[in-house]
C-alpha cells in the first residue's frame, strides 16, 4: 500500500497546465462505442477510472491504443453487451455504458455501480427515463438487464437535475426513433461537452448546457476527433493549494467561465484571482477572511466536489464560515481527518461550522474519497509538520500524477509505502 507525504508549510509557486476533464472524458468514453469507424480523444487524463473505462471498452470488443493524453477507439465491432460486476463497481462511471450499449445493440446487462462512498447514489432516474425511451428493465440478482428491439423518442421529465442521468439518456436517445426532450436536465460543462462529441459524430442534440436539451434521433454515428474539456475541479483544487499556502501561481489550459462560483467565493476570503481567456493567476499573502454562506448546488451553483477541499482551506480562516452540502448526504467524511489536523468543524445536519484557526498540524490522516483526499493534500501543504495521507488509490482517481504536479510548484510532497517510517 501506498501514501502520500507531505512536509507543509512551502508556498506554491509557478505555473501549471490543467489536464482534461475525468468527469467529461468518461461519458464521451462510453459514448464511443456508438459510433462506426475510429474516434481520436485528446487531453485524456491519465487516471484510474480512465484505465477502467478503457478495460470496459476492451472487454465489450472495442479497440483501444493510448498515445500518451491521445485515445484512439474503434468500436465498430462490438463483441458483448454485458459489463462484468467487478468493473462495474470500480467506479460510478460504468454506468455511462448503460445507454450507449442499449442505443446500439438494443440490450445491455449491467449491475450496480460502484464509485465514491459520498451518498447513497441512486440511478433510479437513469432507468426510469430508459423505461420512457421504451426500454424493459428486469432486476434480478444484482443484474440490471435492459432491452429494446427499437427506442422511442420521448417527452422525460427528471425529477432533480441528475448529470450522470441526463449523459446516459442523452446517449441512448441519439439512436431512438424521433425526437426526445429532457426536461429539467443538469447543466454541468461536462454536458455540453459530450454533446459537442456526439455531434462531432453525426448526432443531433440541441440545447445542452440549458434544462431542456432536443435530441433528434438518427441511424448512425461515425467516429471522429475530440478534445475534452480542462478540469474544472482540478483547476479549483489548484487556485485553493496556491491560496492556502498563501502563493502565487498561474494555471493555463483552464475554462474560468466553468468557475465562477467558485472563484467569486475566493474573491470574497480576499484572495487575488485574475482571470485571462485560459489562464488563471492567483495570489494572497494573508490569512483567508471567513466566509459567511457557501451552498453546494447544481451548475452553475457551487460545485459538491469543491466543498470538501474549500473546507480544508476555510479552515484556516480568520473566523467561522458555514458551509451546506446539498448534493451528497454523505460527504462530510473529510471532517473528521481535518480535525485530525486541529481544524475546528462542527456539523449539524447538512451544515458545516468551520471555526477557522491560526495553523494547521501534520498528522496521519486517511483519504476516504476522491475529494476527501484532495482536501487533506491542500490541509497537508499548509499544516505545520508532516502529513501522511492514507487510501490514495482514492486521489489517483481524479488528480493525474498528483504529487508531480504539486512538486513542481514547489511543494515537499511524496509517495511511500505505507510502512515505512514516519
Ligand atoms: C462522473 C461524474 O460526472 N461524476 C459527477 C456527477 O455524479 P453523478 O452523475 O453521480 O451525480 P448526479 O448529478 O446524478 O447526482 C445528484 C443527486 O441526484 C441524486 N440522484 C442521481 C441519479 C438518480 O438516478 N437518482 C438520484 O436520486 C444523487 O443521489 C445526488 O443526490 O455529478 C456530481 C454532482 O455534480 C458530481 O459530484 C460527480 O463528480
Ligand atoms: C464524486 C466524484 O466522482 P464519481 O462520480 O466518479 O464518484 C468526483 O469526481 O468528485
Amino acid at each position: 500500500m501506498e501514501r502520500i507525504a507531505i512536509e507543509g508549510g512551502h508556498k506554491l509557486q509557478g505555473s501549471v497546465r490543467v489536464h482534461g476533464a475525468k468527469n467529461a472524458a468518461l461519458p464521451i468514453l462510453a459514448a464511443s462505442v456508438m459510433a462506426h469507424g475510429e474516434s481520436i480523444i485528446e487531453d485524456v487524463p491519465n487516471l484510474q477510472d480512465i484505465r477502467v473505462m478503457v478495460t470496459i471498452l476492451r472487454h465489450l470488443g472495442a479497440k483501444v491504443h493510448h498515445e500518451g493524453s491521445r485515445l484512439r477507439v474503434d468500436a465498430t465491432t462490438l463483441t458483448h453487451t454485458e459489463v462484468p460486476e467487478n468493473l462495474m463497481r470500480q467506479m460510478r462511471s460504468s454506468i455511462f455504458l448503460m445507454g450507449p450499449i442499449l442505443a446500439r445493440c438494443g440490450q445491455v446487462r449491467i449491475s450496480l455501480p460502484g464509485g465514491c462512498t459520498i451518498g447513497s447514489r441512486p440511478i433510479d432516474l437513469h432507468l426510469k427515463g430508459l423505461q420512457a425511451l421504451g426500454a424493459r428493465i428486469e432486476e434480478k440478482h444484482g443484474y440490471i438487464l435492459c432491452t429494446a428491439n427499437r427506442l422511442r423518442g420521448a417527452n422525460i421529465y427528471l425529477d432533480l437535475p441528475s448529470v450522470g442521468a441526463t449523459e446516459n439518456l442523452i446517449m441512448a436517445a441519439v439512436f431512438a426513433d424521433g425526437v426526445t426532450t429532457i426536461h429539467n436536465a443538469a447543466r454541468e460543462p461536462e454536458i455540453i461537452d459530450l454533446a459537442n462529441y456526439l455531434n462531432t459524430m453525426g448526432a443531433r442534440v440541441h440545447g445542452a448546457g440549458e434544462d431542456k436539451v432536443v435530441i433528434e434521433g438518427v441511424h448512425r454515428l461515425r467516429g471522429a476527433e475530440y478534445k475534452v474539456i480542462p478540469d474544472r475541479i482540478v483547476t479549483g483544487t489548484l487556485l485553493l493549494a496556491a491560496a492556502i499556502t498563501q502563493g502565487e501561481i498561474e494555471l493555463t489550459n483552464v475554462q474560468p467561465d466553468h468557475l465562477g462560483a467558485v472563484i467569486s467565493k475566493l474573491q470574497e476570503t480576499g484572495v487575488e484571482v485574475r482571470v485571462e481567456s485560459n489562464r488563471l493567476h492567483v495570489r494572497t499573502n494573508a490569512r483567508p477572511k471567513r466566509i459567511e454562506r457557501i451552498q453546494t448546488a447544481y451548475y452553475p451553483g457551487f460545485p459538491t466536489d469543491l466543498q470538501s477541499p474549500f473546507m480544508a482551506f476555510l479552515s484556516v480562516a480568520d473566523g467561522t464560515s458555514v458551509v451546506t452540502e446539498s448534493i451528497f448526504e454523505g460527504r462530510y467524511q473529510h471532517v473528521s481527518e481535518l480535525m485530525r489536523m486541529g481544524a475546528k468543524i462542527k456539523v449539524d445536519m447538512r451544515t458545516a461550522f468551520i471555526e477557522g484557526v491560526p495553523e494547521l498540524t501534520g498528522a496521519h490522516v486517511e483519504a476516504t474519497d476522491l475529494r476527501a483526499g484532495a482536501a487533506l493534500i491542500l490541509a497537508g501543504l499548509a499544516a505545520n509538520g508532516k502529513t501522511f495521507i492514507e487510501k490514495v488509490h482514492h486521489i489517483d482517481r481524479g488528480y493525474e500524477k498528483v504529487e508531480e504536479v504539486f512538486g513542481s510548484l514547489g511543494a515537499k510532497i511524496w509517495r511511500e509505502r505505507s510502512d515505512s517510517t514516519s
